[in-house]
């Protein structure tokens, strides 16, 4: 029989690859992957536009807040989460008391490049989207470091590189974990 295994909660800002990654390393682990912002978007039954739209930026962190604690709570998972989870005290308790949490570290070029194509953030639905990266890089990214147990930066890298350092990464803090 196989042992409940710690789950891994990957965090990290807009654009650096936390739901593709999350997805390949769930693949690559045999484990099941949940993206926190998905599973929202299926509880409310809204995408994450309409709840900004209808309920604001405090209605969505409402929601993340139930879904981080439901969530953290199950076993052997991946678990991609939304970029704003560590500005809410209780998600960064929960992330910290069980499971492996993963910062996916990323610049504001590689952040900006990957997010500006796709409309669905509406935190970058501004004029300058650059300085909005820019101010939450400086704002997060010590709580990110405050949650992480491992950090992989992100540049240029394909996401099969990115899944590759991150098993590395895994491997020589937890060889008890993984082989
Ligand atoms: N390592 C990577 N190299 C190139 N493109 C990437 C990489 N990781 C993600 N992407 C692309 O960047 C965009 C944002 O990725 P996504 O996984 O949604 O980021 P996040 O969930 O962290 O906001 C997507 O179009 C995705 O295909
Ligand atoms: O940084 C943020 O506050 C947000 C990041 C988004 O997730 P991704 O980081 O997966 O894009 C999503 O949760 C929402 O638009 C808010
Ligand atoms: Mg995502």
């Amino acid at each position: 029989m196989q042992s409940t295994l710690p789950s891994l909660f990957i965090v990290g800002p807009m654009g650096a690859g936390k739901t593709t990654i999350g997805k390949l390393l769930a693949k690559h682990l045999g484990r099941t992957f949940i993206d926190s912002d998905y599973y929202i978007c299926e509880q409310t039954g809204a995408d994450i536009p309409w709840i900004f739209e209808k309920e604001g930026e405090a209605g969505f962190r409402e929601r993340e807040i139930r879904a981080i604690a439901e969530l953290t709570e199950l076993p052997n998972i991946v678990l991609a989460t939304g970029g704003g989870v560590v500005t809410q005290p209780q998600n960064r308790e929960n992330l910290k008391k069980q499971g492996i949490t993963i910062y996916l570290r990323a610049n504001v070029d590689v952040q900006l490049k990957r997010t500006s194509k796709d409309k669905s953030r509406p935190l970058l639905n501004n004029p300058n989207p650059r300085a909005v990266l820019q101010s939450l890089f400086e704002v997060r990214d010590p709580l990110y470091l405050e949650v992480a147990d491992v950090v992989v930066e992100t540049g240029e890298g394909y996401p099969r590189y990115m899944l590759k350092k991150i098993m590395e990464a895994l491997k020589e803090k937890y060889p008890e974990h993984f082989v």
